[in-house]
């Protein structure tokens, strides 16, 4: 995916300016910055899903110039609080991701009833999936619409807050879930505010006042230090069983978290 010369106004605030960037195929990037910086605004600019200048292009094609179908086949998209009709089902909700493959009032194919309840064995929903969108808790409902992005099957997924209102143990599963995509040759992009989570990815695009102030992979110390510096250094990124994870700059602390950096 390219981002040429990407600017987005929100009303009259330019919320994303001047963004120039390439992510490669089959790499992990996770979006991260300060509240305000743009991370929601840029995904969705990069879904087709706000008017833009510059250009969103897919595997050197224009996002505008492919067909709503093709589009809605190619990038698989979980919004912040997406609005969804609570009266489905959750097996209902999930195949709807698989409507860029079917044809006006045509019955779901096999295809898309093994995807459907594959994407919901991944996410531990098919025993929910009699229920209304109602009759389940954040954290279930979330993983109903984790699924519906799995069932796209889409070379490209794009998630805002994938995470919330997730426990740990599945936590922890997403992230294996998304390992799997990834290593299968998806290319995802996240926004992430669980900063231990975020550099679980390949690359980070580090935002701030809507420019991309620093983009390159997680293993890289100037990466990391890039997102130390736009938190103000009130985070500390080390590693813990040799695995970065971010934790409080604390007075007392910091001299461990430095030691560890090194
Ligand atoms: N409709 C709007 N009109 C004007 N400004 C807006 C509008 N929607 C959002 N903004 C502003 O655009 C900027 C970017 O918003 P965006 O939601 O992309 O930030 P974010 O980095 O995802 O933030 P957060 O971490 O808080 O979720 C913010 O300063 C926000 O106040």
């Amino acid at each position: 995916m390219r981002l040429e010369q990407l600017c987005v106004d929100l009303g009259a605030h330019r919320a994303i300016a001047h963004a120039d960037v390439a992510l490669r195929r089959g790499r992990w990037t996770s979006i991260v910055g300060p509240n305000g910086a743009g991370k929601s605004t840029l995904l969705k600019a990069m879904a087709g899903l706000l008017p833009v200048q510059g250009q969103v292009l897919l595997l050197d094609q224009p996002l505008t110039a492919m067909s709503a179908r093709q589009r809605a086949r190619t990038v698989a998209w979980l919004g912040q609080q997406e609005p969804v009709l609570d009266t489905l089902t959750a097996y209902d909700t999930v195949m709807l991701g698989r409507l860029p493959y079917q044809s006006w009032l045509a019955m779901p194919s096999a295809t898309d009833v093994q995807a459907v309840r594959a994407a919901m064995q991944a996410c531990h929903v098919w025993q929910l999936r009699a229920r209304t969108l109602t009759q389940l808790s954040g954290g279930e409902r979330q993983r109903v619409l984790l699924a519906r992005v799995l069932a796209v099957q889409a070379p490209v997924v794009l998630m805002d807050e994938p995470l919330a209102g997730l426990d740990p143990p599945h936590q922890t599963q997403w992230l294996l879930d998304m390992r799997a995509q990834v290593a299968a040759g998806t290319t995802l992009v996240t926004v992430l505010h669980e900063i231990s989570m975020a550099l679980q990815a390949d690359d980070l695009l580090v935002l701030r006042h809507g420019r991309i102030v620093h983009h390159g992979p997680c293993g890289h110390v100037a990466t990391r230090r890039a997102v130390e510096a736009v938190f103000e250094h009130r985070i500390a990124i080390c590693q813990v069983q040799g695995q970065w994870t971010s934790i409080a700059r604390l007075p007392g602390a910091e001299v461990h978290a430095d030691a560890a950096n090194q």
